[in-house]
Parts: C-alpha cells; sequence; structure tokens
C-alpha cells in the first residue's frame, strides 16, 4: 500500500502533526488539495495528497514537473486511524547531513516514503521500481527517498539490502553503476512505529531537511499489511471500514487505490487493443464471443505468505479489474473518471457469486524423483488444517445487453505447473461452415481465439483457420502473433514503475475508486462468506498439477474448455 503527500512549500514554516492539529485533508485546508490512495484489496493502499494543481508532466527524460506546492506540509501517518501513542523515548535526532540546502523558492522536490521499507514488497517490487525510473529520468531532479519500518537499519543497511534488488534496464547497462550508487545516496532510513506520532515528526524533520526551501510534494508507499491501517479489514467489510476511516482525513480524491496489475502493459493495451481497432469493437459482444477466459497461475506456493486465500489474493482485485476493463462500454474519454464510470456500471451489471458458480482447491505435497514439494499446510505460517483455498475457478455473468450469457471463466492458483497470467477469448463457431468436413468434428479445436498473454513473454495472438500450403485442401490452425519480445527491444517496465510514476503526475486513471471497489466486493462477498461460514473445504491437487479437476466440471456446465489446457498454448 501506498501513499502519497504532497504541497508543502517551504518545509520550515509547516505544522507537525499532532492529534489536535490532525490533517482533515479538504480542497480548502490551507488552500492546497492533497489525495490519497487505497488498494483494490485493503491490503495495497496508496495514500497520495499533493499541491492544489496536479502534478503535470510527460514520460519521461526528467519531464517531471513538481509545481505549485502551497500551504502547510503535513505527513500522513499512515495509521491515522489508529490512537497515535506517545512514543517512549525522547526526540533527539540525528539529522543527516544534506547538501545545498538554500535551493531557489521555485524548485520542485519530490520526498518518497516507502513505509514498511524492510518488506518483502518493498524490497522486490518498490525500490526496483524507483530505480528503474531515476535511470529513465523520470524522478525530478531533486527528490529523496526515505525507508520507513520498526526494524532498526542504519542508512547503509538500507542501501545494503535494496542494491541487492536493483538492475539495471538491458539498454542502459553503461554507467549502471554510476547510476546505482547515485540513486543509492539518495535514499535514508528513518526506524518509527506505524502508530506513533512522535516516530513520524522525526521522519518530517528529516524531510524537510532533504527539501530545504524547495516546493515539496510527498508519497508515501505504505507497503504494510492491511491490519496496520485500521482495527478491523479481516473480514470482506474491512474495504468499507477502510475506506471510511480513512474518509475522515481524505478526500476521495486524495486516495489512489493500487492494484499492481492495472499497471501491467497488456492489462494497459486492453483498451487500445479494443477501441483502436476496428475489426476488433464489432466482435465484442454476445453475437461474437462465446466466452472468456482470465487465467493465473503460478508455479510456486504461498511461501510464508499464507494470509487471505487466492480469492482475495488474485481474483477479487487482478483478475476482476481486467474484467472489467475487458468488458466496459465505450468510455466518454480517456480521462479517468470517464473509464472508471464505464467500469463501475459494468461491475454493478455482474451477478454476485454463490457457492455454485465457485470451485475451490489446495495443494498437497507432491515428490518428483528428488524433490519434495510441500503441502499448503506444511507452511509454518499456516495453521493446522487450514481451508484456505490457494486455488479457485468462478463463473461470472454479466446481466447487461452487450454481455448477457457469456460465461466469464475465472481461474487462479498457486504450485501449479506454470506461471502464466492471460486473456482468452473464444469466439462463436462459423455457421454454416463450408470447410467443416476439413475441420473436423471437434469445433472447438477451429475455434478463433483471441490470446493477450499478460505475463510471461507478452503477447497478444489470434488463432485462425488456414490452408496448409499445397495442392490438397488441408486446413490447420496457425496463430497471428504480437509477440512483444520480436516486435520491441524495448524492455516493459514493471507495473509499479508505471503506477508509482502515475502517482506521482497525479494521474488516477488507472487506480481504483471507492464506489468500484463497493461494487467488486459485492459480487465476490457472498461466497467468500459461505465458503468461511460452511467450512467448505477445498478439492485438493498436487504441487505442479494443472489445479483440481473441479475447475473442468465447472467450465463444462457452461461449454466451455479451458483453453490453457486444451490447445497446450
Ligand atoms: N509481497 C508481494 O509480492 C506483494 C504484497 N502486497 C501487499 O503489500 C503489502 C506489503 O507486503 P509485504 O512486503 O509482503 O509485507 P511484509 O509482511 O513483508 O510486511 C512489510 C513490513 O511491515 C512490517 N510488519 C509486518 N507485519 C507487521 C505487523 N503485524 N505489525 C506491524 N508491522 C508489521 C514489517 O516491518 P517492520 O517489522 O520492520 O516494521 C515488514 O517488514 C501487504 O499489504 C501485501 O498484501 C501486494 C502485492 C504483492
Ligand atoms: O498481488 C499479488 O500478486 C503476486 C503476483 O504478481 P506478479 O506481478 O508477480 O504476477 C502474487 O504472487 C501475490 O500472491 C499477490 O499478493
Amino acid at each position: 500500500m501506498a501513499a502519497f503527500s504532497s504541497a508543502h512549500r517551504r518545509s520550515h514554516a509547516t505544522t507537525p502533526y499532532s492529534p489536535s492539529s490532525r490533517p482533515r485533508l479538504s480542497p480548502s485546508d490551507g488552500g492546497h488539495h492533497r489525495r490519497v490512495a487505497l488498494s483494490s484489496i485493503p491490503s495495497r493502499l496508496a495514500l497520495r495528497a499533493q499541491s492544489s494543481s496536479r502534478l503535470r508532466g510527460s514520460r519521461c527524460a526528467n519531464a517531471v514537473r513538481l509545481h505549485e506546492g502551497a500551504g502547510a506540509a503535513t505527513i500522513i501517518p499512515v495509521e491515522n486511524k489508529l490512537p497515535l501513542k506517545k512514543s517512549e523515548g525522547s526526540l533527539s535526532l540525528t539529522l543527516p547531513k544534506v547538501e545545498n540546502i538554500n535551493i531557489g523558492e521555485n524548485e520542485s522536490t519530490v520526498s518518497i516514503t516507502v513505509v514498511g521499507a524492510s518488506g518483502d514488497l518493498a524490497k522486490r517490487k518498490i525500490f526496483p521500481a524507483l530505480f528503474a525510473l531515476f535511470c529513465e529520468d523520470c524522478l525530478p531532479k531533486h527528490f529523496t527517498i526515505y525507508g520507513y519500518a520498526r526494524s532498526k537499519m542504519t542508512d547503509a543497511e538500507l542501501r545494503n539490502m535494496i542494491s541487492k534488488s536493483l538492475t539495471c534496464r538491458t539498454h542502459k547497462r553503461e554507467n549502471c553503476e554510476e547510476k546505482m550508487d547515485q540513486f543509492l545516496k539518495r535514499c535514508f532510513y528513518h526506524s518509527g512505529h506505524y502508530d506513533c506520532l512522535e516516530n513520524f515528526a522525526e521522519l518530517d524533520k528529516k524531510l524537510k531537511l532533504h527539501e530545504g526551501r524547495r516546493i515539496s510534494n510527498r508519497l508515501f508507499y505504505l507497503s504494510i499489511p492491511p491490519n496496520i491501517f485500521v482495527d478491523a479489514v479481516r473480514c470482506s467489510k474491512s474495504s468499507a471500514a477502510l475506506t471510511k476511516a480513512l474518509k475522515q482525513y481524505l478526500e476521495e480524491n486524495q486516495i489512489f487505490r493500487i492494484d499492481h496489475y492495472l499497471g501491467k502493459e497488456l492489462v494497459e493495451n486492453l483498451s487500445v487493443l479494443r477501441f483502436s481497432n476496428l475489426i476488433f469493437e464489432p466482435l465484442w459482444s454476445r453475437n461474437y464471443i462465446r466466452n472468456v477466459q482470465l487465467i493465473f497461475s503460478e508455479d510456486f506456493g504461498t511461501e510464508g505468505r499464507g494470509g487471505y486465500g487466492i480469492i482475495r489474493d488474485i481474483m477479487q482485485n487482478h483478475l476482476l479489474q481486467i474484467l472489467a476493463l475487458f468488458a466496459m462500454e465505450t468510455p466518454v474519454s480517456l480521462d479517468a473518471e470517464d473509464i472508471r464510470n464505464e467500469k463501475v456500471k459494468v461491475l454493478r451489471c455482474m451477478k454476485p457469486l454463490h457457492l455454485d458458480d465457485v470451485v475451490i482447491g489446495q495443494y498437497t505435497s507432491h515428490n518428483d524423483r528428488s524433490t519434495t514439494y510441500p503441502a499448503y499446510t506444511d507452511d509454518k505460517t499456516v495453521p493446522n488444517g487450514s481451508l484456505t483455498p490457494t486455488f479457485a475457478a468462478a463463473a461470472i455473468f454479466i446481466n447487461n445487453a452487450r454481455w448477457e450469457g457469456v460465461p466469464f471463466l475465472m481461474k487462479a492458483g498457486k504450485a501449479l505447473q506454470d506461471r502464466r497470467a492471460e486473456i482468452r477469448v473464444q469466439f462463436r463457431h462459423v455457421p454454416g461452415n463450408l470447410y467443416s468436413q476439413k475441420l473436423g468434428t471437434d469445433l472447438d479445436q477451429a475455434t478463433n481465439e483471441l490470446v493477450i498473454r499478460v505475463q510471461p513473454d507478452e503477447a497478444i495472438y489470434l488463432m485462425i483457420n488456414n490452408k496448409v500450403p499445397g495442392l490438397e485442401m488441408k486446413l490447420d490452425h496457425s496463430n497471428l502473433n504480437l509477440h512483444y519480445a520480436a516486435r520491441y527491444s524495448k524492455e516493459i517496465p514493471d507495473a509499479y514503475e508505471r503506477l508509482l510514476l502515475d502517482a506521482i503526475e497525479g494521474e488516477r486513471r488507472l487506480f481504483i475508486r471507492s464506489d468500484e471497489l463497493d461494487a467488486a466486493w459485492a459480487i465476490f462477498t457472498p461466497v467468500l462468506k459461505e465458503i468461511d461460514e460452511k467450512n467448505i473445504v477445498p478439492e485438493s491437487y498436487p504441487y505442479g498439477s494443472r489445479g483440481p479437476a473441479g475447475a473442468h466440471r465447472l467450465a463444462a456446465r457452461h461449454n466451455v474448455k479451458w483453453g490453457d489446457l486444451s490447445t497446450g498454448q
């Protein structure tokens, strides 16, 4: 989860945060706007507050221009719902030595604080994404990055920790070491509790020292478990509770809810494919599409991250977001509000899921010659006899004129045969097909299928029927393939890079609005409740397999064959 705060000018003139001067972040607050962001599941929250004029800029080569930070600056404590404790220690600080403190008043700066910096997401994704933005000149000239967490760490230890996960873009290999050094010098660490006002006040002082007299903008990336944000976030109501809690302090337009799948290249490309190619949009309905499949699989287990289970972890957020983009009507424009209006509409047309629409599974251990792969319940973080699903398949229906009767099948699983995320669109059979005899009896074999492979090895391909060259009339199935690695030499940016940059620039198109989130939970809450209340036992499947047989039965009930299994592609 990430949080952004911006908009303070001349930080020495600002008011430190205190319960009595608690920031009510509203457009009228000190004459500036601030924004905050939340993730699609409560576990990913991005808070952003920024200056009255939106941060503008094109991508990238130092194009991010930050201007007009105005009014008082306040650090947004990430735990602003919980009572703030007085820290026990004294407030004495060793402030970092910062050069060039006397800077022109018109210069801007951005301070990014990664809250939960000692954690897995911060190490693996957030710091590397920030480094990639730095290498692409997407960060402003003046910026500072702070890691914040309870663990005790020096700046040097933080730098050492993150340096292990930084990588250079293949086309920017030269000067990589130098770039890493420059980047790491801008990274600092402050240890503190998530609910302690004084610890945040200490951080505020350090940030101000770096910001000097520049116009400053602040981003807090809340890369911590959701239960640190509000008291009750573990049940299905948690999302609403989280939104309610945050709205005590922040306006909706200050909230950026992150779902990193929306930052993936091919998910961004979905709308381009649909709305900029005449050949697709006319086919995009129940008239031509037989079913749509959204498939996520990972070839590794939960590895200490048992947590919420696959429905909340992958389906209710990542796959549903993709589905909303896939199925929405044409937005009025590409503006964030227009796109999000359409997403909300289509989500609200989806029928809430019940047990009948869903199959759940859990992986068991598997011996493969010399290797033993563990069961989900072998994980030390998992309670004995846990019924948490690590696999789920679901059939969703959209009750509107465009999609009535079309099954949208989702499946998601951990510890499966391979790692992939893809959208498969299976078209209807050709009526009165002249070539039906040549195509054989299994018309599914000859169905046109559009595959959008989100990862790995990004591609968009369309399966068509064609004649085998030669004198005889023999038909074949082939792919028209846009294979990204072959078409573009440029490396595809990580989703977090795009989203961080959007957050820095104040672009909300890829973030989730609260009504979208409500609509998304309304689809999954009934079935999540039923699974919990009825203690539904997940079907077992061996680690490394294709998942439980129930997924095939579910698909068969809707006359569907999973495309990833039937074609092997
Ligand atoms: N890891 C991933 O790939 C992904 C994670 N996410 C979400 O991002 C967030 C961060 O994920 P991740 O980095 O894996 O999380 P971690 O469990 O690694 O937690 C991050 C940090 O938060 C602090 N922390 C952990 N548990 C507690 C607790 N109970 N009370 C107080 N502090 C705690 C720890 O820092 P310290 O003890 O130093 O304070 C820890 O290093 C989560 O909400 C997760 O669901 C989303 C997408 C992918
Ligand atoms: O949000 C999550 O996503 C990751 C998968 O993300 P990817 O970008 O590597 O595909 C998943 O492993 C994790 O369980 C989930 O919380």
